[in-house]
This record gives C-alpha cells, structure tokens and sequence, in this order.
C-alpha cells in the first residue's frame, strides 16, 4: 500500500496525479504488486460494495474474477448476508433449545463475574459450541447459495472431460452444503458434525459458506465476529422460541437466501436479567 501525508493536504484527482494547493504532495497512491493503482472510483466502488449494493462488473484484470460481483445487484453485501446468517441461526436455535441452552451456558460462564456483558475480542475464540452453531447454520442455509465463475482457459475434469474457456460456471453452495455424500442426514441441524473429532478429514471444499479460492469473502473472519457477539448477547438476555402458530417458513432462495414471509421468533427475556 501508498502512504498519504496529511500534513500536506494532498489529495488524488480521481487518478494517479496528486494535486491540491502548493503541490507537489507527499503522496504515493496504493500500489499493487505490478505498480497499478486504484482509482477513486474504484475505491468509491469498493466502498459502495460493502455498504450498499453488490454487482458491479468486476474489472477481470487476470481474468480470474467472477464475472459479475458474487453477490447480487441491490444485496449490501457487508451487512444483508450477515443479517440473513443471523435469522437463520436464530431460527435453528429457537427450533433446538437444548443447542440454543448450551450456547447461552458457554456465554454465561464467560461474563461470569465481570462488571460490564460487553463481549472482548479474546473472547471470540472461547465460545466453541456457539461457533459450531453458527456454522451448522451456515451449512443448513448457506446466506450465499451460489457463485459463479468464467473459465478463461479449459478446465480439464478428473474423468477425462473438459469445461471450454469462456464457460460461466453456477457452484451451488447450497447444493454442497446439501450433499448427502458429504454430510450424512443434510436437513437435520447437528452443531456436532464440526467438533474437532467429526470434522477430521472432512474436505475443506464441502463447507463454502463463504467460497474459496483467491476471491472468497475478504469479510468472513468480521462477519464470524459479529455474529457471535450478536448471539452471545441475545441469548444473554432473550430465550428464542419458534412461532408455533405460524407455519413452518419456506426458504427463499435470491442470490442471498430468505424466508418467503421472514422468520418470525418469539423472544422472552431471560428472568432476573436487566
Ligand atoms: C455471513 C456473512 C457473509 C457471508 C456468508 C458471505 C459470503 C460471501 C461469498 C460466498 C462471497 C463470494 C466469493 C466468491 O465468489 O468466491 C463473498 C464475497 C465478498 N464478501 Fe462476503 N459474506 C459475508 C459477509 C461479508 C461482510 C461482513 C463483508 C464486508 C464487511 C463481506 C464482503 C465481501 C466482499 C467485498 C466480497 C467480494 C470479494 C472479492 O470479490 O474479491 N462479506 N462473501
């Protein structure tokens, strides 16, 4: 990366040139590795991406990008996905309250005795069975259930076939995720399956919530932090419980998955907490 020297009050004119009053600046624009730099509409594009909407034609400069943005136009990619991560993993939770009573355990042992319930970051890596929880979830309603790619050369396959330059590939991460090879009684919500023991020898392509390869999500270890610090406060102070008069909700698969008329939960308040 540049640096830029503030003292200067130097700015990029939208290129490579710095300008601004009584210049020359002290400024280098980031670089990469081949001494190209961002534009600031491309990082305008960047910030737009994460903030408000997703599917911007990525630029292909090696060719290697998915040909559009993975997630999909209008989708705020920073927050819609883990908005959707966290309904369902609310939902599985109120639907297995001996799973959702052993998550809210391992947070109350952690606060146990503080001042304050704020949630540290070394407490992150304490919570082991609210991090599989939130993965099964992840499994079971992957919030991306799918990414796509443009071969740019042939891919030759293990059986002898050939995926032809040019071809758009859908990978279903859903469909993964679903795979009864891969994960024996896909449907049945089971946090169990990643303990360190069950997730021996497991591929690591068999769980993509997040894909893989050089363009998965530069977000996923925030998304991961947010997600359990919004469970570990929740069920802190809230027990889920599933809407029992409402029928069960059907999955809506967009480019990022919700439920046809939302996931409604009943939250009670935890009895003797503020
Ligand atoms: C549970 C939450 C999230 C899930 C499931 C998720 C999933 C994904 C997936 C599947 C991709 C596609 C990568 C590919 O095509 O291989 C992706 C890309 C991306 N994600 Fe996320 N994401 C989440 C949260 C976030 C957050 C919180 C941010 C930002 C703060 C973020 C920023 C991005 C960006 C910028 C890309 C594009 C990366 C690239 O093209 O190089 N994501 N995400």
């Amino acid at each position: 990366m540049g640096s830029i020297d503030h003292r200067a009050g130097g700015q990029w004119d939208g290129g490579h040139r710095p300008v601004g009053p009584g210049g020359p600046w002290l400024i280098s624009p980031p670089q990469d590795e081949n001494g190209h730099t961002l534009l600031d509409e491309d990082i305008a594009a960047e910030a737009e991406t994460f903030m408000f909407e997703g599917g911007h034609e990525l630029p292909g400069a090696t060719g290697q990008e998915p040909l559009v943005s993975p997630h999909s136009p209008n989708v705020p990619i920073g927050h819609d996905t883990t908005a959707s991560g966290l309904a369902w993993l609310f939902y599985n939770l109120a639907g297995h309250p001996e799973h959702q009573e052993r998550c809210r355990q391992e947070v109350q042992e952690l606060l146990a005795g503080r001042d304050t319930a704020d949630i540290e970051w070394e407490d992150l890596s304490q919570m082991p069975f609210t991090t599989m929880c939130i993965k099964e979830s992840l499994r079971l309603h992957p919030p991306v259930t799918a990414v796509s790619r443009r071969c740019t050369e042939d891919i030759p396959l293990r059986d002898g076939r050939v995926i032809p330059k040019g071809v758009i590939c859908l990978m279903s991460i859903y469909g993964t995720h679903h795979n009864p090879d891969l994960w024996p009684e896909p449907e049945v919500f089971n946090p169990l399956r990643f303990s360190p023991e069950n997730s021996k020898g497991r591929s690591p392509s068999s769980f993509i919530p997040f894909s893989a390869g050089p363009r998965n999500c530069i977000g996923q270890s925030f998304a991961m932090a947010e997600m359990k610090v919004v469970v570990a406060l929740t069920l802190s102070r809230f027990v889920l419980r599933r809407d029992t008069a409402r029928p069960p909700p059907r999955r809506k698969p967009e480019l990022i998955l919700r439920a046809e008329n939302g996931l409604w939960l009943l939250l009670e308040p935890l009895l003797g907490v503020a």
